[in-house]
């Protein structure tokens, strides 16, 4: 039987979920559902007429895995091949990542050199830490939080600098309270398969999906990608998928339309729109799991309504992340790389320092050279450090950037160019116990036959590559393989 599927939320997400249900003959008609002016969600680009162009979001994303080639499976069938700028791994800016501790920028260990000589801020060599681990045994928990997990196997020392600076850096998360099981699976599975990250790493913990490769996904294997952004800014992926989906035939494609309220039948969906309402046969989610139930008020049959399902959504927390995007007149960068990162222990309100015109100085203006860099504050410490996020205003974003931009890169003259953007409720937190959380959600979803599927990043990762993934999932969940 042919179905009419609504996809709510026209992130990059639903915009994913979309692309593979057109694919299907067994759908008769998608209706997107998109609350605000644009497609696209957290991919927002701002492009100067004078040729430069600023990432708000996500600046880079990477080939690997099976995930990663899914998008570059995807980003060839939407023709932007000739739009992509790769970054290869002998590239300075893959090569060289920095740590802020004690005042000072350190360069995080990379290659033999970096994991035998002690290399500060760190007090020994990362072999030690390395060969240790082989020898620690299993964990014994179902889960454990990141710090914890990497404490036990490789130190305190690397859980307080390292991966605390990481997961600023990925999650805008505290490592404390993040789930190691659910942020880094590639880390959990390698001590349940081979009792060891580094012989998990070594030997493979078992197999991922199968996506067989595009040409552009050959391509990025063959010259060594390390990540990828695109001539227009990543915008233009959400862009070319609307495109897609307006010219496909089946896709009913609406902005500035949020959902105000789902009701259920357990067969059929009854979607409220501020002016109406529309039925769907299921429904796809691809909002924030807060959003489905804080704006969305879901009413399901009265025998589900003491629904764990909703406890379960709104346990799924999120971060607000304060953007300042710069421009500086000139190259006025002390050291080159991708960006450094701030440990929480020395300043808990920067999270980092992207510098964004080493890997992709095609967003520079034309015209003379400038300098674009991105600080990035906030995330699990945006309350404490800068109170209320409605109450915050853009200078003192501003001021606290440029000030970072000041003591840790000593660059003294104002910058010429910039933009603050406050992302509220950005980056989904996986908390300890996340993994129970899904499946609770899904066994319930499964068990009561609701017509319903989550797709996005509040569920199984928060790569771009990992929601386009999800949305595919969710899509061939309901239609088989497209
Ligand atoms: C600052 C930052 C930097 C990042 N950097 C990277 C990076 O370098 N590489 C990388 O791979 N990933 C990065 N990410 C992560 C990645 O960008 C996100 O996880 C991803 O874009 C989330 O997509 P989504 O579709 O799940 O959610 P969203 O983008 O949040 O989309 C959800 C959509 O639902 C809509 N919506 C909300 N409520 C309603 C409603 N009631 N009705 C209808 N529509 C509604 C919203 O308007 C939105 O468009 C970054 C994220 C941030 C915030
Ligand atoms: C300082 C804050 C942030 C920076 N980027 C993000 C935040 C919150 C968000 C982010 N960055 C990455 C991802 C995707 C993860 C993935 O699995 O692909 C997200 C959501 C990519 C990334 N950035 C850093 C790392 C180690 C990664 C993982 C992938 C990779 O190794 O490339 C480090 C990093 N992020 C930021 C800086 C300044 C920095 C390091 C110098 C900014």
């Amino acid at each position: 039987m042919q179905k009419t599927v609504a996809v709510l939320g026209g992130g990059i997400g639903g915009l994913s979920a979309c692309f593979h249900l057109s694919k299907s003959p067994q759908v008769s008609k998608i209706v997107l559902l998109e609350g605000d002016g644009r497609f696209g969600g957290w991919l927002s680009s701002t492009r100067r007429e004078d040729g430069a162009v600023f990432e708000h979001g996500p600046r880079g994303i990477r080939p690997a895995g099976a995930v990663g080639r899914n998008t570059l499976n995807m980003v060839e069938e939407l023709g932007l091949e000739s739009e992509v700028l790769p970054v290869t791994y002998d590239h300075v800016a893959s090569k060289n990542r920095y740590l802020y501790v004690g005042g000072q920028l350190h360069k995080m260990p990379s290659g033999l050199g970096g994991v035998v000589r002690t290399v500060p801020p760190f007090s020994r060599p990362l072999i030690q830490s390395v060969l240790k681990e082989i020898l620690i045994s299993r964990g014994k928990e179902e889960d454990e939080s990141i710090h914890s997990f990497v404490s036990r196997r490789l130190g305190t020392e690397l859980a307080d600098i390292a991966i605390d600076s990481l997961c600023r850096g990925v999650f805008a998360g505290d490592c404390r309270k993040l789930s190691v099981r659910s942020c880094l699976p590639p880390l959990y599975n390698a001590e349940k398969a081979r009792g060891s990250i580094v012989l998990g790493m070594l030997l493979g913990s078992g197999p991922g999906p199968d996506v067989p490769p595009s040409t552009l996904a050959k391509r990025a294997a063959q010259e060594n990608w390390a990540q990828w952004s695109l001539k227009r800014g990543l915008q233009n992926l959400p862009e070319a998928l609307e495109e897609r989906m307006r010219n496909g035939g089946c896709v009913e494609v609406h902005r500035d339309t949020p959902v105000t309220g789902l009701s259920t039948n357990g067969t059929g969906w009854e979607i409220q729109l501020e002016d109406g309402t529309i039925k769907a046969d299921h429904i796809i989610s691809a909002l924030p799991a807060k959003v489905i139930l804080n704006s969305v008020p879901v009413v399901l049959p009265v025998d589900l309504e003491a629904c764990p399902l909703s406890q379960q959504l709104l346990e799924i927390a999120t971060v607000t992340v304060a953007v300042v995007n710069l421009e500086y007149e000139g190259s006025v960068l002390p050291v080159t790389g991708f960006g450094h990162l701030v440990p929480s222990s020395e300043d808990r309100g920067l999270l980092g320092v992207v510098y964004d015109s080493v890997p992709f100085p095609q967003h520079n203006r034309t015209g003379g050279p400038t300098t674009r860099l991105t600080v990035m504050m906030g995330g699990a410490w945006f309350q404490e450090v800068f109170g209320n996020p409605d109450e915050v205003t853009e200078q003192l974003l501003l001021d606290r950037a440029t000030q970072a931009v000041t003591s840790h890169l000593g660059v003294t003259t104002p910058p010429i160019w910039s933009i603050v953007a406050l992302l509220k409720d950005c980056i989904p937190q996986y908390y300890l116990g996340h993994w129970k959380r899904l499946e609770n959600m899904r066994q319930y979803i499964r068990d009561h036959n609701l017509p319903l599927s989550l797709a996005g990043s509040s569920y199984d990762g928060v790569s771009v590559n990992d929601v386009i993934f999800s949305g595919r999932t969710a899509a061939e969940g309901l239609v088989g393989k497209v």
